[in-house]
């Protein structure tokens, strides 16, 4: 069914049939605020499942690139926006994306996905087609969901039970970005380049027309800047509880 975007999860858990409804939960904010590890931290700690939806993203960004469309011509991406088929795996202790069966998980976090991104996405027949697949994925989460990404509280999900939006000022979320730079490529990191890389791609997701990177009205938000991963990874699950507390 390669043309096709699947709305699957992997994730099988069995609920009991007096268990509490589900809960979503909506994670946004800029590059390197800290959604990706707070997201995934939380849904482990709550038995929830996660989705990564820049992911999925970067893996249509990536089958574009890969087939040869140019990713400045908004009407070809357009017209190919239904073609690969996109599987994300929502369990935090492994999540997955395949496109086309394949996966791609590491392609997906090249510097040319990375550069080509915000174009793609800001197409507004991606976004449909990707929209479509994180609410089926949402919808069918047994326990309840963190979905993080840049719409998902305004556009997504606007009846998430909780909405967090996450800042950091743009040294720090640098910083973090050099560290894991660093990290899997070793050797000196352009501290002041990675802020002007991040700040560009904000720049290119906030003022697309489509279902722009915004805090909705009702969101939490929660400047990580000085905070430790563990600290905001605490404050977000004391948010949820208290909702659920609140039903
Ligand atoms: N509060 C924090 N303090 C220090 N480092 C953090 C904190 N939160 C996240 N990090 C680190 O910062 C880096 C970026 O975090 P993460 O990938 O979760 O951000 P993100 O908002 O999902 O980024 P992007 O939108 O670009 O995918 C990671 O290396 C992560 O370990
Ligand atoms: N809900 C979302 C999630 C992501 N995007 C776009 C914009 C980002 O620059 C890109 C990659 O996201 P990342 O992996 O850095 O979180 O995907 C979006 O438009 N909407």
């Amino acid at each position: 069914m390669p043309d096709t975007v699947a709305a699957t999860s992997r994730q099988a858990t069995s609920v009991s049939p007096d268990a509490p409804a589900p809960v979503i939960v909506a994670i946004d904010g800029p590059s390197g605020t800290g959604k990706s590890s707070t997201s995934r931290a939380v849904a482990a700690k709550l038995g929830l499942n996660y989705l990564d939806t820049g992911a999925q993203y970067r893996a249509i960004t990536w089958w574009m690139l890969k087939h040869g469309i140019d990713v400045r011509d908004a009407a070809a991406v357009a017209a190919a926006a239904d073609r690969p088929e996109i599987v994300s795996g929502t369990d935090p202790a492994d999540p997955t994306i395949t496109v086309d069966g394949a996966d791609a998980s590491g392609p997906i976090r090249t510097q040319e996905v990375t550069d080509a991104v915000s174009a793609v996405s800001a197409v507004p027949e991606v976004r449909a087609r990707i929209t479509e697949l994180q609410r089926a994925i949402a919808a069918s989460a047994p326990t309840g969901i963190v979905v993080e990404g840049r719409d998902i509280g305004t556009t997504v999900l606007p009846d998430a039970d909780l909405k967090v939006f996450l800042t950091a000022s743009p040294e720090a979320r640098a910083a973090r970005r050099g560290g894991e730079l660093k990290g899997r490529e070793g050797g000196q990191v352009d501290l002041d380049a990675t802020r002007e890389a991040l700040l560009r791609r904000d720049a290119a997701d906030s003022t697309r027309k489509t279902s722009p990177l915004k805090k909705a009205d009702d969101a939490v938000e929660v400047d990580t800047t000085e905070l430790t991963l563990e600290q905001v990874v605490e404050c977000v699950v004391t948010l949820i509880e208290e909702k659920q507390q609140a039903r």
